[in-house]
């Protein structure tokens, strides 16, 4: 099943009152005011009675939470009317390295193959004080209640389907506690609740690997993977890959057109290169990465910047939203690139070139990348990387033609429509 799952953080009381003080200081300022979501791509994806690895050397943390799942197709849902669009709970484990900042995505913390198991589904009439119980070996280890989170499902399913149409089948997982309990080698870990399935996992430092992967091919974005892009955006150039996660929503193709928000000050386009993946390919050296490259494509990574917050920034609500990742569906192979770090990008507005900028500048080349991301995740084929954008933002309108060029790889159109027109056209 091609399902995605996304999960929130800081939803609990206990990590909000835990992290108060430090997010009103840099570089959070202010408390979340909107759901910090993140995604839990499908490497992570494992099954009730999976054996785990854990990577070795670090700890890994328990996050037995439950799981909502999507029953039909759910765009812009009130909270009022949530409950129609969900099929049932499952138990989940968000499992994850510690969490010692909330200001850039995870993805090393959270995205690591096998963490997260989800559970055998079932109808629960009401989740509002349902208990989570976490065993160890045996022994109970957590007990929560979802009494205590900020937002329930359905106010969740409501703030998530405003920008992100989800499918059925999707998964939301409803957050977890502070307190987080460590699993080790050697650990079986039950995740229980009343009226679900249990949820069973054995922890091993060894696990046969993921067969068939189930959920979307993930959209791996990079930020400030060119430095004069960071320049412009006050950044100093990062000393790690800024990766992010677009959800498969997003994506759309050639000559389709893109939303703008209303009442937004600036969204803006981004011209970048995208790698597809054409072996499954973990813990590959930056010699051998290119062997695992089917070819490259292009994408448009808008962002809506109104609706950045400081929490893993950039986060899903700036790029993520349904129409925006135009993406040129054709895949150039491999063998008519001979050198992916030699390529012009240009983007057009309304016929006019208002970006340029060359892949030769990449901060982290694509060889670095899929090294980097395969050491802890495994990359399977049709995974895709978008490589970052040069300087040269602009703010885009209704009306506006946006063309993305890349040299030898190809030319993406796409339109700029207004939230009203789009609504119209759908009528
Ligand atoms: O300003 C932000 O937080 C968004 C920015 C995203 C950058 C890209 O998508 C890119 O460089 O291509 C960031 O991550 O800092
Ligand atoms: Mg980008």
């Amino acid at each position: 099943m091609k399902r995605s799952v996304f999960a929130v953080a800081l939803n609990h009381r206990s990590q909000t009152e835990a992290w108060h003080d430090r997010f009103h200081q840099s570089p959070y300022q202010t408390p979340p005011k909107t759901p910090v979501w993140f995604i839990k791509p499908r490497n992570t994806h494992r099954r009730d009675g999976d054996t785990i690895a854990l990577p070795s050397r670090q700890q890994t943390f328990s996050g037995g939470t439950l799981a909502v799942i999507i029953g039909q197709t759910a765009r812009k849902v009130a909270a009022a009317d949530a409950a129609a669009f969900i099929q049932g709970y499952a138990l989940a484990n968000d499992l994850s390295l510690a969490e010692e900042s909330f200001y850039r995505p995870a993805i090393k913390a959270k995205c690591r193959d096998g963490f997260c198991p989800i559970g055998e589904p079932a109808p629960l009439k009401d989740i509002s004080a349902l208990e989570i119980i976490t065993e160890v070996n045996g022994v109970g280890k957590q007990r929560w209640s979802t009494a205590d989170l900020h937002r329930n499902a359905a106010e969740l399913i409501a703030a998530l389907s405003d920008f992100a149409t989800l499918q059925a089948g999707d998964v939301i997982l409803l957050g977890t506690p502070q307190q987080r309990i460590e699993v080790n080698p050697g650990d079986e870990v039950v995740i229980r609740a009343a009226g679900l399935p249990p949820l069973h996992n054995h922890f091993s430092t060894q696990a046969e690997a993921q067969t068939q992967p189930e959920g979307h091919a993930t959209l791996f974005a990079l930020g400030l993977n060119y430095a004069d892009h960071a320049a412009e955006l006050e950044f100093k150039a990062p000393e790690e890959p800024l990766v992010f996660i677009k959800a498969p929503n997003s994506l759309t193709g050639d000559h389709c057109v893109s939303v703008r928000p209303d009442n937004v000050d600036y969204m803006h386009y981004e011209a970048e290169l995208v790698v597809v993946i054409g072996k499954t390919a973990r813990n590959v050296s930056r010699g051998q990465a290119l062997e695992y490259v089917e070819g490259y494509t292009l994408c448009n990574d808008y962002a809506v910047r109104d609706y950045l917050e400081n929490y893993y920034r950039p986060n899903l609500r700036v790029k993520s939203r349904d129409t925006l990742t135009p993406l040129l569906p054709a895949v150039v192979p491999r063998s008519a690139i001979p050198d992916a770090q030699n390529l012009q990008l240009k983007t057009f507005i309304n016929g006019e070139l208002r970006q340029s900028g060359n892949t030769r500048d990449m901060v982290f080349d694509v060889p670095f990348l899929i090294a980097y991301l395969s050491e802890f995740m495994t990359l399977q084929p049709g995974d895709m990387i978008a490589t970052g954008t040069p300087k040269g933002l602009a703010d885009v309108n209704p009306g506006d033609e946006v063309v993305v060029e890349i040299e030898g790889v190809g030319r993406l159109t796409n339109r700029i429509v207004s939230e009203q027109q789009f609504e119209e056209s759908l009528k």
